[in-house]
């Protein structure tokens, strides 16, 4: 059966980077893996993920429809999973989402035969550090989520762990091989 991947980890973990690294490394390879883009009420910036940037209206009108197969609000911002992976779970393919270790049990209780899920650790300083220079946010939003990373605490029964303190490549295999897992055969 095909898995969700459900990527979860500390704001500036590295869970952007490394799908990233995935992304490119299965580019032009067979293997039925797809990333969900994510549909977030922010600003697309340049250097940043690659999501579809809805108004607030617009994210409004798709979740009252049931356009989106999970959504959830933090950080005073809307993101949603489109109902499209519905599909590409059905026709066979492994799916891979960055996630919200807060909504992971919603998650987990709306894919009980898919999801898995998988968490992208760094040492708080490492990550404080990312996070300063990665420079998406400044100020109060930045101090806001160094703080919850030290406080939400999530179930991690049956989470796939995957330290990225040392190099993106060394994290990035690990990745790869973890969503290639069951995967038989690829090009
Ligand atoms: N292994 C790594 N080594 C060095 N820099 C990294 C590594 N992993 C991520 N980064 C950098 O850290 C910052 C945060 O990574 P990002 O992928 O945006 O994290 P997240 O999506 O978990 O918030 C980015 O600027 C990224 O380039
Ligand atoms: O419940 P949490 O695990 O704290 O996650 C809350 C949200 O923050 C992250 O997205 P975002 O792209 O805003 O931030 P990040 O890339 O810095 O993690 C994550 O992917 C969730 O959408």
């Amino acid at each position: 059966m095909a898995k969700l991947f459900y990527i979860v980890g500390a704001s500036g973990a590295g869970k952007d980077s490394l799908m990233n690294y995935c992304r490119k490394a299965l580019d032009g390879n067979t293997a039925p893996v797809v990333f969900a883009h994510r549909y977030i009420t922010r600003p697309v910036g340049a250097g940043h993920e690659n999501h579809i940037c809805l108004s607030h209206e617009e994210f409004k009108l798709r979740q009252q429809n049931g356009l989106f197969a999970m959504y959830w609000h933090s950080h005073n911002l809307h993101y949603g999973i489109g109902i499209e992976i519905n599909a590409w779970l059905q026709r066979g393919f492994n799916v891979v989402v960055n996630g919200s270790r807060e909504y992971l049990d919603v998650a987990r209780s709306l894919f009980p035969d898919h999801l898995q899920a998988i968490s992208i650790e760094a040492d708080p300083e490492v990550i404080a550090h990312r996070l300063q220079n990665r420079g998406r946010e400044t100020g109060s939003e930045l101090k806001e989520r160094i703080s919850r990373n030290s406080t939400l605490i999530f179930d991690r029964d049956g989470v796939i762990v995957i330290e990225n303190n040392l190099t993106l490549e060394e994290a990035g295999r690990h990745l790869l091989k973890t969503l290639l897992s069951g995967i038989i055969e690829h090009a």
